[in-house]
């Protein structure tokens, strides 16, 4: 086999490195009666009288129990990591029963780091402050259990094989483990969780998360000087390659102290690699043994190479709990911990002759593709593509030029397709927008003033031409002011304008005005089927209202009301409709150039004088005849049709607008009849006052009378009629007969003003003037019939007439006394 590896340095011997670390003494073992036998004084652990071995040790190093992890690391670890920097093999390992801190001690806690993280730390700290090297760094971990390696950092890989190969520096390498190739020192702490949570743990007698393997970290450590602007692969570097292994043992009790069959087989393995490790420390300590049993473990195997062989630093660190039921175990490993302090190694720097190492090698790999670089570029045109001269580059560049100018050209093309996309999707969008408007707002002011003034509910209430017609509420958005509708108007007015001709080729301008127009014709008939809609639902209106007028007065007032928010409508109707005229107006001035436009374009296709063509707008339909109506049949499909329908429909407005005004002109009239009639009826009343008032001051004359007569009566009492002349009695009955006469005019008088508001009640007055026969035309008989027949309804005195003066009419008179003879 060729030795393609050298190894140099002086080989100077030196001692492992032993330090006994002492734990508090745990709360568990306080509380089973535990106490401490053991005591420190400087680097001596001696044994307390009472357990009666009287033993004192000495060590390199020991730790009391409060001595925090960072001491103990850069006591005894730290020396050996900067070491392993520096080419030269090193290995601690921490060994002590179970739970008396070997973890502790190697990983420690988040709060207190222990060996592993804290070497870490140094590697990469140490690796930032040494800018003239490089250094690459692998990491592997792996478990020793029951004498089975497996890889920790990939748990499939388990059974792992150990061989000998000299270029490594230690000799013995792990067949087939992953290595991870650390890039920080986060990397690496991650890494090493990683493993840790593969690690074989279970529960001891003492401890609850005993460690029930070894767990061996190693880092391969590469370092070499910088090869920065040399070229020359041969030439000599300052190259290293070294290892450096961290080992938390597993607890090195007895089996005896196992708590059950399986770990006792475990135990027993483990004190296998624990005690060969402790034979192979006796006979390296001894320093006469011809044979060293490395081979009887895996562990002394892995480790063969770091305690012989080139050469490593070693360090111990023996962990020891004080408790007295554990003074024998404790015994053991200060035993063994004064053997291992006295072995010898030797320490050397791994110095790399030749080019096996990794960062050889990838330098090797570097320069070997930079030259392949420089023998493509030269065959390419001797310069280096990087150079702006290279002919190459200058093609691309060039190409590239070409193609960004293609790029932009086609970007402008999409950009004015893009454009008129939009522009197309704008006049489809505002035409939409027009349309919606346009229902809004005919549809809204409807069912607000339905609302408003309550003409829906009165068409419901009533009978007739409204109730045979249900309408249905409508919904009620907020109106659009006239202005807008307006906008809306203009817009599509000019939605016909938007591309002009100049722009775009005759065809193509063409064809878009004829879209344009298709697009402006369909909006102007969804707008004019719209406005007929409108139209009729005004009509029906006019019709409602109409019906209401004939109601009667009682609804005058109310149907006023309404009449006004109608007439209000109709004029804003009127105005929105005379806005539509004006909009067809200017529209069809523009179909008309349009006309005129396509009549030149014609002429100068065609080549004739642009006036001698005729369109025959003049044509009298009667004159041409059939021809004419040929004519038209043929041209209607052509036309867009949109034109003379709208000015149709305008027509057809106006003649409704002028109906609608007729019917307001006609309402108009009958109002001012009833006005009139209103008029007279007042007058009527005035006179029926005056009237009144005259009859009120008649009947204060009749109630004087009535005194009058009553004093007369008075006077009349206890008179025999028998005994006056007939003259007299003549006079007599002429004058009562005139006063009964007057009575009952009186009293007709009275009921007819007692229906009469203003006229007073009370008792009629009678002013009776006894005018005598001549002034009555009476008859002596005839009065005395009258006498007799006013005597009637029981009122049969004959000679005597008494009036009792009562208020009470028809009871005011009542005749006692003989019968008139
Ligand atoms: N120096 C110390 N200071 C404080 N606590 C410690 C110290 N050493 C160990 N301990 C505590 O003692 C307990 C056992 O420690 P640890 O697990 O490190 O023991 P171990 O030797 O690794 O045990 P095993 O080998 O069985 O896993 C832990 O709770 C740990 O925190």
């Amino acid at each position: 086999m060729t030795q393609l590896m050298h190894y140099e340095g002086g080989a100077e011997k030196n001692k492992v490195c032993v330090a006994v670390r002492f734990r508090p003494l745990s709360d568990k073992e306080r509380g089973r009666g535990d106490h401490e036998v053991w005591e420190c004084s400087g680097n001596a652990v001696g044994i307390l009288e009472d357990v009666g071995m009287k033993v004192k040790f000495l060590y390199d190093h020991v730790f009391q129990p409060l001595t925090d992890n960072r001491t103990v690391y850069k006591t005894v670890a730290s020396p050996i990591v900067r070491s392993a920097l520096d080419g030269i093999n090193g290995t601690i390992f921490a060994y002590g029963v179970t739970s008396s801190g070997k973890t502790h001690t190697m990983m420690g806690t988040d709060d207190s780091p222990g060996i592993v993280p804290h070497a870490i730390a140094e590697v990469f700290r140490t690796i930032a402050a040494t800018p003239g090297k490089e250094f690459l760094l692998r990491m592997s971990m792996m478990e020793i259990y029951n004498e089975v390696l497996n890889d920790l950092l990939d748990p499939a890989r388990t059974n792992l094989k150990l061989r000998e190969d000299a270029r490594r520096g230690g000799g013995i390498h792990v067949d087939g483990i992953h290595e991870e190739t650390l890039v920080s020192a986060e990397h690496a702490l991650q890494v090493i969780a990683m493993g840790s949570e593969h690690r074989k743990t279970s529960a001891t007698a003492f401890n609850e998360g005993s460690s029930r393997s070894h767990t061996i970290i190693r880092i391969t450590i590469e370092a070499s000087d910088r090869a920065d602007g040399m070229s020359d692969p041969n030439l000599r570097l300052g190259r290293t390659l070294s290892f450096l292994n961290l080992i938390d043992l597993a607890g090195s009790e007895s089996a005896k102290a196992e708590i059950n069959k399986n770990q006792r087989m475990e135990g027993s393995f483990i004190n296998k690699s624990l005690l060969t490790l402790g034979t192979v420390i006796h006979k390296l300590s001894d320093g006469k043994a011809v044979h060293i049993p490395f081979r009887d473990s895996k562990l002394t195997r892995l480790l063969q190479g770091s305690l012989t062989g080139n050469g490593a630093r070693i360090a111990v660190i023996c962990t020891i709990t004080p408790a007295s039921t554990q003074a024998e175990e404790t015994h053991n490993t200060l035993k063994f911990a004064s053997r291992a302090k006295r072995i010898e190694v030797s320490v050397a720097r791994n110095e790399i002759m030749d080019q096996s190492s990794l960062i050889a090698r990838y330098q090797q790999e570097i320069q070997l593709l930079k030259g392949q670089l420089d023998m493509v570029m030269r065959e390419r045109g001797g310069l280096p593509l990087h150079d702006p001269l290279h002919p190459e580059v200058r093609t691309l560049r060039e190409r590239l030029e070409e193609e960004h100018m293609a790029l932009l050209a086609r970007e402008r093309d999409k950009m004015a397709l893009e454009e008129r996309i939009a522009r197309l999707a704008q006049c489809i969008l505002h035409g939409a927008a027009a349309a919606t408007q346009m229902e809004r707002r005919l549809r809204s002011p409807l069912g607000e003033q339905a609302a408003t003034t309550g003409l829906l509910a009165a068409d419901q209430r009533g009978a007739g031409a409204a109730a045979e017609e249900p309408q249905a509420p409508l919904p009620a958005p907020p109106p659009p002011p006239l202005g807008d509708v307006a906008a809306t108007v203009g817009g599509v007015r000019s939605a016909g304008a938007i591309f002009p001709g100049l722009q775009l080729e005759r065809a193509s301008a063409a064809r878009l005005l004829s879209e344009c127009q298709q697009v402006e014709a369909d909006l102007l008939r969804r707008q004019v089927a719209v406005l007929a809609a409108e139209l009729v639902e005004r009509d029906r209106m006019l019709h409602t209202i109409h019906s209401m007028k004939g109601r009667g007065a009682a609804a005058r007032d109310d149907a006023g009301g309404e009449d006004d928010v109608a007439m209000q409508v109709m004029l804003a109707d009127r105005e929105f409709m005379q806005t539509q005229l004006q909009a067809a107006d200017e529209h069809s001035g523009k179909l008309a150039l349009a006309l005129e436009r396509m009549r030149r374009r014609l002429a100068a296709a065609t080549g004739v004088d642009p006036e001698s063509i005729d369109y025959g707008l003049d044509a009298n339909p009667e004159e041409e005849g059939e021809e004419y109506a040929e004519l038209e049949a043929a041209a209607k499909p052509l036309r867009h049709g949109y034109d003379h329908v709208l000015a149709e429909k305008v027509l057809r407005m106006e003649e409704k607008v002028l109906l609608v005004l007729e019917s307001i002109r006609r309402k108009d009239e009958q109002l001012s009849n009833q006005r009139h009639v209103l008029d007279t009826l007042t007058g009527l009343e005035d006179q029926v006052q005056v009237q009144l008032k005259e009859l009120d001051a008649e009947n204060k004359n009749l109630r004087q009378e009535l005194e009058r007569l009553d004093a007369q009566n008075n006077n009349l009492q206890g008179y025999n009629l028998d005994y006056m002349s007939n003259e007299d009695l003549g006079e007599l009955i002429g004058s009562l007969t005139q006063a009964v006469e007057r009575v009952r005019i009186t009293v007709q008088l009275r009921r007819l003003a007692g229906r009469k508001p203003g006229l007073p009640t009370g008792a009629p007055s009678f002013n009776l003037s006894f005018d005598g026969e001549s002034r009555s035309g009476m008859t002596r008989e005839a009065m005395r019939q009258a006498l007799e027949e006013l005597q009637g309804n029981g009122h049969s005195r004959r000679t005597t007439l008494v009036s009792d003066g009562s208020s009470e009419e028809g009871s005011h008179s009542h005749y006692s006394g003989g019968s008139v003879a």
